[in-house]
């Protein structure tokens, strides 16, 4: 089984190989041992025989003199032999080496990147998205009516969705995965990674296989688990697989933290005559909330777990989200393990069978997907198989062409590929002007489908302040999009934009993954983002499915050189450089300053506002310290009513950690 390689530096063993083999090397090292003993031995001699000729008192600097001569003359004999051995001899040095004790200046031999074989060797996804109507002959071959791979409730469900053809990473990893699946056991089906842009419809090339897989399933229990890292790319998954379901018996469950966990539970679990039976056959969630369920659902069970689905893989990795699958592997053991212990009755052989160190089979998606063996080990893949997209334009054509770009081979070609329709540029501006430049941008070409990332939420949020009051006589609206807001307000944001009421959202990096907001014209990078990643994610939210879209940078003269170095490591390009007039300041030098004064007001709002909360925990605590009896009438009055406050706090933090772990006496359902 080739799973990981460790990156090595092999010249030594090469050249070892070329060698007379290892019997000759070990009479090396001998001989090299005994040649250093020699030397020991003649040098203490030496020192030894000028001690006893010289009279020990008067002579004691001739004795040094000595010694530093002898020392000399040995290191001047051992320097010549190792001179003359060096002649003869050319096979490297078997010595220990003291790590950092080599000043040499002299440059090394590259250590050579050695990627695992199913990294370095991907199957290639070939072909473009075309847009959904469009009817040549190649389309048609993708035409799901010309796929006889599909069921019947299938292609109805892709019909109801408005789908009439496949997308290549669909056409790729869907056969493959029922093809793997339909072999007997005891065939086990290698795991899948797959690496293809942003938008390119990696949804449905794991939904689909899942849904017609399950879809004959007798007993209803959990199959498919499909793991998301924010509630809002759950939810749209969740959709997905619902619209496939509608025709099936198949049930999916969304888990995420905008539900309370009692409603969830209800949903996924009935309690009948003492035993828990599933309710659903898929479940999409996000990692948190799926540890929620592991540990506080009674009876919700992952052994017959068939398929488990990680999109947006290399989030998922990120070590903050590194748990859940602790957690995950904990649960299917300890209730395999209740099983065979006859602490769980088994409902039939079948049962018993399946629980003995069964594992699903795992697919996993990103457009960005981790290339660290070490991560993607912590996911114990079985012979895992990559497909991956070429890359597309606008790449560094003369990066491509320079030799120094990594060997294809070695090199992960999909690691960060961007859809071929999207258009990529780039403009400088001064710090001051950015919120001026993009107003400008936008009036100019009259966008009407805009996003706007920001490096963080703060900037966001004083951005949108910024803007609202740039635009508030025209009929562009532009609004914030922030994670501090509640996720039904998030929703209807969102629904607004896609209604086309909202023509302008800002927001930070936490929305810029996997969010498919449809037919977003132009996504503007207010700040230059800081890794490769985000900016892939976030351009990724425009040009999708097909469709054109436009991605630009906003840069200062500082960002430039390091914005262009990121983009050129992967081999792409910073795109046109769009130039605003200069004179915009001068043009709309009225709105502009009663706006930042609008925001210079507000943040100093906001900071009383803050300091006053400050004061007042400060009091409380004053007023804790204080004898009762020093107190005046207001102030008993007020640790009164703190200690009531406090008291109800306890309760109802008490009554969530209740909820959250339900004992015998709480059954989920009766
Ligand atoms: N075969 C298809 N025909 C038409 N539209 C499709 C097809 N497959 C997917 N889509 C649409 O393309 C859009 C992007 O799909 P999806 O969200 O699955 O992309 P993705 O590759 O997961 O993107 P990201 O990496 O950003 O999450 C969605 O609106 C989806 O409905």
């Amino acid at each position: 089984m080739e799973l990981f390689t460790v990156n090595r530096y092999t010249e030594d063993q090469s050249k070892l190989a070329q060698g007379s083999g290892e019997a000759a090397n070990e009479d090396e090292i001998l001989q090299k041992l005994l040649q250093k003993a020699e030397k020991r031995k003649r040098k203490h001699k030496n020192i030894e025989e000028a001690t006893v000729k010289e009279p020990e008192a008067e002579q004691s600097d001739k004795a040094v003199e000595t010694i530093v001569q002898t020392e000399n003359a040995t290191e001047q004999q051992t320097e010549t032999a190792s001179a003359d051995a060096k002649e003869t001899e050319e096979e490297p040095s078997h010595d220990f080496q003291v790590l950092g004790a080599d000043s040499s200046t002299a440059k090394r031999p590259k250590v050579e990147m050695v990627l695992p074989s199913w990294l370095a060797h991907p199957t290639i996804i070939e072909g473009g998205l075309k847009a959904a109507d469009s009817a040549d002959a190649e389309a048609d071959a993708a035409s799901i009516k010309q796929l006889p791979y599909l069921e019947k409730y299938i292609r109805s469900a892709l019909k109801q969705m408005k789908i009439k053809r496949l997308f290549p990473v669909q056409i790729a990893v869907i056969p493959w995965i029922l093809e793997a699946q339909a072999k007997p056991e005891p065939f086990r089906p290698r795991d899948v990674c797959v690496s293809a842009p942003t938008g390119s419809g990696k949804t449905l090339a794991f939904a689909i296989p899942i849904v017609q897989l399950l879809a004959k399933r007798v007993q209803c229990k959990v199959r498919a688990l499909v793991v998301l890292p924010v509630a809002e790319l759950a939810l749209q998954v969740y959709k997905v697989f619902s619209a496939l379901c509608s025709l099936t018996e198949l049930e999916v469950c969304l888990l995420s933290k905008q539900h309370r966990l009692e409603d969830e539970q209800d949903k996924l679990v009935e309690q009948y005559k003492g035993v828990y039976y599933s309710k659903v056959d898929i479940v999409v969630t996000t990692p948190g909330r799926l540890v929620d369920h592991l540990h506080a659902t009674k009876g919700f069970c992952l052994k017959s777990l068939k398929f488990l689905v990680i999109d947006e893989a290399d989030r998922i990795m990120d070590a903050v989200f590194q748990n859940w699958l602790y957690h995950l592997d904990a649960h299917v053991r300890s209730t395999a393990d209740q099983l065979l212990t006859g602490v769980q009755a088994p409902l039939c052989y079948q049962e018993l069978l399946n629980s003995w160190g069964k594992q699903p089979h795992k697919l996993l998606f990103s457009a960005t997907l981790s290339q660290d063996p070490e991560k993607l080990q912590n996911l114990r893949l079985f012979q895992p198989k990559l497909f991956t997209t070429k890359l597309t334009m606008p790449v560094l054509q003369p990066a491509l062409d320079n030799a120094e770009l990594p060997d294809q081979t070695s090199t992960f070609i999909g690691k960060y590929t961007t859809p071929a329709e999207l258009t990529e540029q780039y403009c400088v501006t001064e710090m001051r002007l950015k919120p001026l430049t993009l107003y400008a941008m936008v009036l100019l070409n009259n966008w009407k489908r805009f996003l706007c990332f920001t490096n963080s939420a703060d900037t966001a949020n004083r951005l949108a302040c910024v803007l609202v009051h740039l635009f508030k006589d025209s009929t562009i609206r532009v609004r914030e999009l922030s994670a501090k807001m509640s996720a039904t307000k998030r929703g209807h944001r969102l629904s607004d934009f896609a209604r086309g009421n909202i023509h302008g959202l800002v927001c930070s990096d936490a929305l810029a993954r996997g969010i498919d907001v449809p037919n977003v014209d132009v996504v503007v990078s207010y700040e230059a983002p800081r890794h490769i990643k985000t900016y892939i994610h976030r351009v990724g939210r425009t040009a999708r499915a097909g469709q054109k879209g436009t991605a630009i940078t906003l840069l200062t003269d500082k960002d430039q050189a390091n914005f262009k170095k990121m983009l050129n490591e992967v081999g792409k390009s910073m795109g046109e450089e769009l130039i605003i007039s200069p004179d915009i300041e001068v043009e709309h030098a009225a709105i502009y300053k009663s706006a930042l004064e609008l925001l210079r007001l507000r943040q100093e709002k906001k900071k009383s506002a803050i300091k006053v909360q400050k004061m007042r925990i400060s009091r409380k605590a004053d007023l804790h310290k204080k004898p009762e009896a020093e107190m005046t009438l207001m102030e008993k009055l007020q640790f009164k009513v703190g200690v009531q406050e406090s008291k109800v706090k306890k309760t109802t933090k008490h009554a969530v950690i209740k909820t959250q772990k339900p004992t015998k006496r709480q059954p989920i359902k009766e």
